[in-house]
């Protein structure tokens, strides 16, 4: 059964429409990245799922449980919801500990404390219950956050880019860690971002949106390669385009020669097209007679990034050569892969 159900979702603010028809599933323990950019409604969705945020139509289920519809509206408290923000939205007053058993009702004094050292171990934050958030580093704080959220055994965790107040150079360990934990206790998640590359790290599926409404949904893998529109594969990277017309089913030709298709083109033949062909998809030949030619050169460790020039059009390429210098002739070959073509 799936967590969570989002059908038909309308919202808006002083009337004016914000989301515009969601429909979203989420199966049990498994991570969704509501992505995109800012003001595009993601936040609004997280927050109705809370009870924090009205709808005006549509429905919103947990369990097979109506949270929102028409007739129905739970009060945000019942939901089984757990929320982690932005900011950690500790209590700066209370300990770990009591920041940690704030939400857990029912529990005996014994099974608390079992329920604190369970929370504790999982953070990494064990020894640390009688600190005060403010005598904690900002990673150990959210650390708190999640053990705050995870104590009351929520159904569903929302997640609101809890990681863009935490250093970059620990912020993708800190993902890794997060998400593992989440895997481990089978938690379903919901995780607010407008950044792909955190999206890519610690979601399993992402649901691009584009003002008030989601895009294109699905694993991370099949949007990046098998983007709806142009829209989609510029968020989720860079890419370069090539006029093409199809030869037949599995053929273009393309500026730098006739190109294959692993997948059969739906187009039909002599369609004229855009082909997206991102960085890594472009190789390159080094060839003194070649029809394009290097513009420029970045170095990056183990690759290198060429601009290189072939007819009017510029292609960036990101490629494992590393001796191609400025000015020198190549030539650009795509092997075959399922081509993108809009
Ligand atoms: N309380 C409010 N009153 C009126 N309009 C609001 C309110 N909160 C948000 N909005 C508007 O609703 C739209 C969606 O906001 P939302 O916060 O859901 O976007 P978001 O995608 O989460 O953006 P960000 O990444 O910047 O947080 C924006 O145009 C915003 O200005």
């Amino acid at each position: 059964m799936s967590t969570l159900t989002i059908e038909n979702v309308f919202s808006d603010y002083q009337g004016q429409v914000i989301l515009k028809g969601l429909n979203l599933t989420l199966q049990q323990g498994e991570i969704v990245a509501l992505l995109g950019p800012s003001g595009c409604g993601k936040t609004t969705l997280l927050r109705a799922v809370a009870g924090l945020q009205a709808i005006s139509k549509g429905t919103i289920k947990i369990n097979g449980e109506v949270l929102n519809n028409d007739d129905t509206f739970m009060p945000s408290e019942r939901r089984g919801v757990g929320m982690i923000f932005q900011d950690y939205a500790l209590f700066p007053h209370l300990t770990v500990a009591d920041n940690i058993l704030f939400g857990v009702k029912g529990l005996s004094k014994a099974e608390c404390e079992s329920r604190l050292q369970e929370m504790l171990e999982l953070v990494k934050l064990t020894g640390l219950a009688q600190r005060y958030p403010h005598e904690l580093s900002g990673g150990q704080q959210q650390r708190v956050s999640i053990a705050r959220a995870l104590a009351y055994e929520p159904q569903i965790l929302l997640l609101d880019e809890p990681f863009s107040n935490i250093d970059a150079q620990v912020r993708n360990e800190m993902m890794l860690e997060i998400r593992a934990i989440l895997k481990q206790r089978n938690v379903s998640a919901v995780f607010v971002t407008h950044s792909k590359d955190e999206a890519f790290v610690f979601a399993d599926k992402l649901a691009l949106f584009k003002e008030g409404a989601i895009i294109q949904h699905g694993l991370a893998e099949e949007l990046y390669a098998s983007p709806k529109d142009k829209y989609v594969a510029e968020f989720l990277g860079s890419g370069n385009y090539l006029p093409v017309s199809v030869n037949s089913p599995h053929e273009v030709k393309s500026p730098i020669g006739i190109l294959h298709s692993s997948a059969a083109l739906t187009f039909p033949v002599d369609y004229q097209g855009q082909l997206l062909l991102r960085p890594q998809q472009v190789e390159l030949i080094a060839d003194e007679q070649g029809l394009a030619t290097i513009i420029e050169r970045r170095f990056l460790g183990t690759v290198c990034h060429y601009w290189v020039k072939v007819e009017e059009h510029c292609l960036e390429v990101r490629s494992q050569m590393l001796q191609l210098v400025p000015g020198q002739k190549v030539n650009l070959y795509a092997p075959a892969h399922p081509l993108v073509i809009f």
